[in-house]
């Protein structure tokens, strides 16, 4: 549905060249929720602002929706900005309007007749859960609020497409969950294209099934997020991957874990995604003869399941236990014993 060409931005300043988004190619399907992350500096803010050209682009194109938005001039953007909504930082509201009044402002601008508007108004007041602070003014608001503020207003044109431009990075970790799950909540009602940038990993990990991830105005790997997490090419995603999962020092807790434990057998459970194997601890010891006692591990949810490596120790007579690690293996769990001590 949007597909960036050879886009670049070169700003000048004090006679210096920066490239902050260099030759960037990317397709980004309909109806997702896609994922830029990168560090402080890496580009991505200029490269959304240029997917809507709040920034001008140095040369490349981005089609939306078959609309080559890099050749539209002045009004023609205009309209064709209405099909894309953004949220920020910093929530952009107006501080003289009240709740109400900011998110009537995008229809105002596009000549919607006042019933129509109130009724569109409410509709979005009730969509992001604001209904009892409709007559307040932002500096009454939590931050959360502002951002839902923030939300109805950029939703109120119906757009196609929704940026949002490190959209939870001012908000505490709670709130931040809760935007996030009407960030999902909004893209499965109604099914509009969310692009998402942040430095957080956790942001990801929550809401996205697609991630790019940028360094030095590049994309340097790309794809969907729990490949990424399984499989991180890059120095810089694997340590973006390490902020949600911790650093992997396993072997040396492997040895640990076999040394202190000295009975039946210790299993590596590798979990890859798939929510219907999240009961499969309780499914085995219910099914089969066995003990299963969690030794230590890190499980995380993904949009596409479970993601993470669990070290279970299985007691029990030795074919118990086989059929046991046999049920495990026919899941998409992987499994490897890694110390048998019969
Ligand atoms: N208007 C501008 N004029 C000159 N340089 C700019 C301008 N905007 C951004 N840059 C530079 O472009 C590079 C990328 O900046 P950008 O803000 O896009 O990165 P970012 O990944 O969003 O980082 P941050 O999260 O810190 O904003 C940086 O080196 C920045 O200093």
């Amino acid at each position: 549905m949007i597909s960036i060409e050879g886009l670049s931005k070169i700003f000048t300043s004090n006679k210096k060249q920066i490239t902050a988004v260099d030759d960037l190619t990317l397709a980004i399907k309909e109806g997702g929720i896609f994922g830029v992350i990168g560090y402080s500096g890496a580009g991505k803010s200029t490269f959304v602002r240029l997917l809507n050209r709040l920034e001008e682009p140095s040369s490349g194109r981005v089609i939306i929706d078959d609309q080559d938005i890099t050749a539209m001039n002045s009004n023609q953007l205009r309209l064709a900005r209405q099909e894309i909504g953004m949220i920020f930082q910093h929530f952009n509201l107006l501080w003289s309007r009240t709740v109400k009044d900011n998110i009537a402002f995008p229809l105002e601008i596009a000549g919607v007749p006042k019933a129509e508007r109130e009724r569109r108004v409410r509709e979005l007041i009730d969509l992001v859960g604001l209904s009892e602070r409709e007559n307040a003014y932002p500096s009454q608001l939590s931050g959360g609020q502002k951002q839902r503020v923030g939300i109805a207003r950029a939703l109120a044109n119906n757009p196609k497409v929704l940026l949002c431009d490190e959209a939870t990075s001012a908000l505490d970790p709670e709130t931040t969950n809760a935007i996030l799950d009407l960030l999902v909540d909004i893209n499965k009602k109604l099914g509009l294209t969310i692009i998402l940038i942040t430095h957080e990993m956790h942001v990801i990990r929550k809401i996205c099934r697609q991630v790019a991830v940028m360094e030095n105005g590049k994309i340097v790997e790309q794809g969907d997020v729990l490949d990424v997490f399984l499989r991180p090419k890059q120095q810089v995603t694997k340590k973006f991957v390490e902020q949600v999962m911790g650093t992997q020092d396993e072997n040396e807790g492997i040895q640990d874990l076999i040394n202190a434990y000295d009975h039946g057998k210790i299993v590596r459970l590798h979990f890859i995604g798939e929510t219907a194997n999240q009961a499969l601890i309780s499914q085995v010891a219910k099914k089969y003869k066995v003990d299963i006692n969690v030794l230590q591990g890190k499980i995380t949810q993904t949009q596409a399941g479970a993601y993470g490596t669990l070290f279970v120790q299985i007691e029990g007579e030795t074919e118990e236990m086989d059929k046991a690690i046999g049920f495990i293996t026919k899941t998409s769990v992987e499994v490897e014993v890694i110390r048998d001590v019969n």
